[in-house]
């Protein structure tokens, strides 16, 4: 069986963690910098999840785990050390159609975290659907030595460059063509970069620009 890959939008959808410990702390990071609406149920919490409380970030609900805590749940993580814990967690999000996943207990995973290499708003998500999640780590490791620091920086200059195409240029091949142009070389953050030149050239050699108003553009 294939698993089906996505990227998830997760902002202000309430995801819960069962357990604050190390495993549930990476967890409700990773919730977090998706801004989902994070709620913590564990009568312990590590200190930074209890900052987390403190400072509003998430609901921490201290106490154990029961049933019916995932009402109205989106998504769900169990992250105790008690498998029995983790799979009555398992249990209830699959009684309610809840996406859960049981830390490192396959069996009673809906989903599973993969290994990922983030520069911006690019991140490289590594599944061995399980096989080994050793090599999982090892090839992240080897893309992120691979991989420029500054291609954060980078697309997201390409990111506006390829806004200012699109708003002035119709669907079609050349735009597309140009579009993988651009991809290939140096973007950079000023007026004059070569890129961005080349975008306006384009531009107006298609006509979809006149030439003073392309040379005036900000
Ligand atoms: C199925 C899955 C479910 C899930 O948890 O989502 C799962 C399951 C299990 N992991 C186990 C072991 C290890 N896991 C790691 C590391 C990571 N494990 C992660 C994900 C996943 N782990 C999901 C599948 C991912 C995939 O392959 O697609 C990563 C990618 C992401 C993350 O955890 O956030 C993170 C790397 C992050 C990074 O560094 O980039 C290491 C490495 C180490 O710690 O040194 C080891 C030891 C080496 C080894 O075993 O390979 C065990 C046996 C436990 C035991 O022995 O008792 C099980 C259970 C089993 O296999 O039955
Ligand atoms: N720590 C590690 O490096 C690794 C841990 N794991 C596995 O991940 C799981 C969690 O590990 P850790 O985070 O290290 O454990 P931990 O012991 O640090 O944290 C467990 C958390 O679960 C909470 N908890 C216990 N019973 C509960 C209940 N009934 N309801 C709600 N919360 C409850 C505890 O208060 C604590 O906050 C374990 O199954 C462990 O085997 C797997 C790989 C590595």
């Amino acid at each position: 069986m294939s698993l089906f890959p996505m990227f998830l939008k997760l902002a202000a959808r309430p995801c819960v963690v069962v357990g604050a410990g190390t495993i549930a702390e990476s967890k409700i990071e990773s919730l977090l910098n998706a801004e989902a609406r994070v709620t913590v149920i564990s009568p312990e919490a590590l200190p930074r999840v209890q900052a987390w409380a403190e400072g509003g970030d998430i609901t921490w609900l201290q106490r154990e785990y029961a049933d019916g805590d995932l009402a109205g749940m989106f998504l769900a993580v169990a992250a105790t050390e008690i498998a029995a814990v983790n799979r009555a967690v398992y249990a209830e999000a699959t009684s309610r159609n809840i996406l859960c996943n049981a830390v490192d207990d396959p069996p009673f995973c809906d989903f599973y975290f993969p290994s990922i290499v983030q520069r911006g708003e690019l991140q490289i998500a590594i599944s061995t659907a399980g096989e080994s999640p050793a090599l999982a780590q090892r090839l992240r490791k080897e893309l992120n030595a691979a991989l420029p620091l500054d291609l954060g920086e980078w697309l997201m200059e390409l990111g506006r460059l390829r806004r200012e195409v699109v708003a002035v240029e119709p669907l079609g091949d050349p735009r597309r063509k140009l579009l993988h142009e651009l991809a290939q070389r140096e973007v950079c953050g000023y007026d004059q970069c070569p890129s961005r030149l080349r975008a306006r050239e384009h531009a107006v050699e298609m006509g979809y620009v006149p030439a003073e108003s392309s040379a005036s553009k900000p």
